[in-house]
């Protein structure tokens, strides 16, 4: 957007400031008969009603809508009032945010405009806030991604600094959760966005007053100011890191934001040197990798040529086929790319768990918790038209997204789906198959730099279960492998427990089936000394993931 333009309401915008997309309206910078030119769009004029809509739960109360604009003067229908005093990205951040906490979104760190849930999030934030806001330019997305995202990974050593400031710990046990998320949000600005403090102040004590009440408003004034005055005088308070292995892990772990039993297993496990590599990793913004459909006939070189014209810098991949992005994901959306089935968004890690598998033409592989399909679709483009793969998932909708996938990248006849329990499945059928894959459910501590609220929906004892399933899912796919044939067993963990241990355990329960190493399918610094596929994030800067492959003996 430039600097000085015309929102979708006819009104004339302030320049940005250099930190935020908020916007203050100027009335007075337009003349009225050029503000009569465009009519509003239907999202501001559908806000008639929603001053007397009831607040939902968290919310407290109806809106003060004491500083909307009326719509009148710039020549709208009467009743209407649009607030656009408050910045969208902070709404639309704040109302995700408490949907985030409420279990009932994700933070989606791929940018969700391309499939329209953009302008459902706006709907849901008049809904819920009571106010109106415009259509989300590219950079307010960018921006509540990049809050939303950061906010949640931050959220406990945020809460900690909360607390500290608050007057007493009951004013921040109490404390109502809309006014909690803009007060997250507001020390997220500040401490980690650099967004200079008079912006983040003022912006979110206007969204306190303007989705609560002017109470709240002084609330966050007075933490955010005292925020401001202990980071200039370099005096925030944090927990020292000292006492017994416990009390070091929790003070770590509010400094790094990760939950303590994650850290207590990162340092047991990896050291505390690594541990710490990892938390910083996971809490930096995360690179994103594209890889090229070859099955349309797709080169590196071609969707390197897109990426150019879309002035979206890229980095090449030790994979082929891949490319990555640190920034530019709306571009490539709106451009396409991903629609037309010209590329995968994928990262390296997962593209080398498939050239463990090293599918070859004329193969038969069954991938056997498939969806949403992102291995599939790149085993069947290595089969260069030969063989078969069958996608077997429990989840239907998750199956279906997969099967769409793969008729956008012209693989439907390669792939036919099988929607069934695998430990079922695996009794029933007498089918074997060349190839089998595992590619299991899993705790996902290899992706927390994408997937930022992850770490707060995982317990140890999440773990525990997930290693029975893990089991019985080898289990249950062993019995599907032919004689002779290979088992790839993978998982997106860097956990040794869900990883080396669970084949250490099944070549025990299956001496059928042996250790294979995988080298010679992935360039060396991928292979353990036992001879696993590990990637690793700091050493490797991808995601985490694991795989191993197992022979079955030929009779
Ligand atoms: C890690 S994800 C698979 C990701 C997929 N391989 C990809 O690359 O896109 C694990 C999958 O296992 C499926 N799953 C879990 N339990 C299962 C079971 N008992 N039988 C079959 N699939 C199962 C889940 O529905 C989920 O889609």
């Amino acid at each position: 957007m430039s600097l000085r333009t015309q929102c979708a309401c006819s009104c004339m915008l302030q320049p940005y400031s250099a930190s935020s997309s908020s916007i203050t309206l100027s009335m007075r910078a337009t003349p009225t008969h050029q503000r009569r030119a465009r009519p509003p769009p239907p999202s501001c004029l559908a806000t008639r009603h929603l001053r007397r809509r009831r607040a939902p739960a968290g919310i407290n109360r109806v809106p003060n809508l004491g500083s909307a604009v009326s719509t009148k003067k710039a020549g709208m229908s009467k009743d209407t009032f649009i607030n656009l005093d408050v910045s969208h990205h902070r709404a639309v951040a704040v109302v995700r945010l408490l949907r985030i906490e409420k279990g009932k979104a994700f933070v989606d760190l791929l940018n969700e405009k391309a499939n329209d849930s953009g302008d459902k999030e706006i709907g849901y934030v008049q809904r819920t806030l009571g106010f109106s806001t415009r259509y989300l330019e590219d950079r307010d997305i960018r921006l509540v991604t990049v809050i939303v995202a950061g906010t949640v990974r931050w959220k406990r050593y945020l809460d900690y600094l909360i607390m500290s400031l608050c007057s007493e710990e009951k004013v921040f046990r109490e404390m109502e959760p809309l006014l909690l998320q803009i007060l997250r949000i507001g020390f997220f600005e500040i401490l980690k966005l650099d967004v200079p403090a008079y912006a983040a102040v003022d912006e979110n004590v206007r969204l306190a007053k303007v989705a609560l009440r002017p109470g709240a408003g002084n609330m966050v004034n007075a933490i955010l100011r005292k925020l401001v005055l202990l980071k200039e005088t370099d005096s925030l308070p944090l927990p020292k890191i000292e006492g017994d292995d416990r009390a070091q892990a929790r003070a770590l772990s509010i400094i790094y934001s990760h939950p303590v039993w994650m850290v207590r297993r990162w340092i047991r496990f990896h050291g505390k040197d690594e541990a710490l590599r990892l938390m910083n990793w996971n809490n930096s913004d995360p690179h994103f990798s594209l890889r090229v459909n070859t099955s349309k006939g797709y080169t590196r070189a071609d969707l390197v040529k897109r990426l150019e014209s879309l002035q979206v810098h890229y980095e090449e991949s030790i994979m082929d086929e891949f490319v990555r992005i640190r920034e530019g994901m709306q571009q490539v959306l709106k451009a396409g790319l991903l629609k037309d089935g010209i590329c995968a968004v994928q990262d390296e890690s997962a593209g080398l768990v498939v050239s463990v598998v090293d599918p070859q033409p004329g193969e038969t592989i069954v991938d056997c918790c498939a969806a949403p399909g992102g291995k599939t679709l790149f085993m069947a483009s290595r089969l260069s038209g030969e063989g078969k793969i069958w996608a077997l998932d429990i989840n239907k909708g998750r199956l279906r997204i997969l099967m769409d996938a793969a008729k956008l990248h012209g693989l439907d006849d390669m792939i036919t789906d099988i929607h069934a329990d695998l430990r079922l499945y695996a009794k029933e059928t007498t089918v074997k198959y060349d190839k089998v894959l595992l590619d299991a459910p899993c705790s996902g501590l290899g992706v927390l730099s994408k997937r930022a609220d992850l770490r707060w929906n995982r317990q140890f004892e999440n773990l525990e279960e997930l290693m029975c399933l893990q089991d019985e899912l080898l289990d249950s796919a062993s019995m599907l492998v032919k004689p002779g044939g290979i088992l790839i067993y993978s998982t997106c963990s860097i956990d040794p427990e869900e990883n080396e241990e669970r084949i250490t355990a099944f070549v025990q329960r299956h001496p059928e089936f042996a250790l294979q190493s995988v080298c010679g399918y992935v360039p060396r610094e991928f292979i353990t000394d036992e001879g696993f596929y590990s990637s690793n994030p700091t050493k490797h800067s991808m995601d985490g993931a694991f795989a191993a492959r197992l022979v079955r003996s030929t009779h």
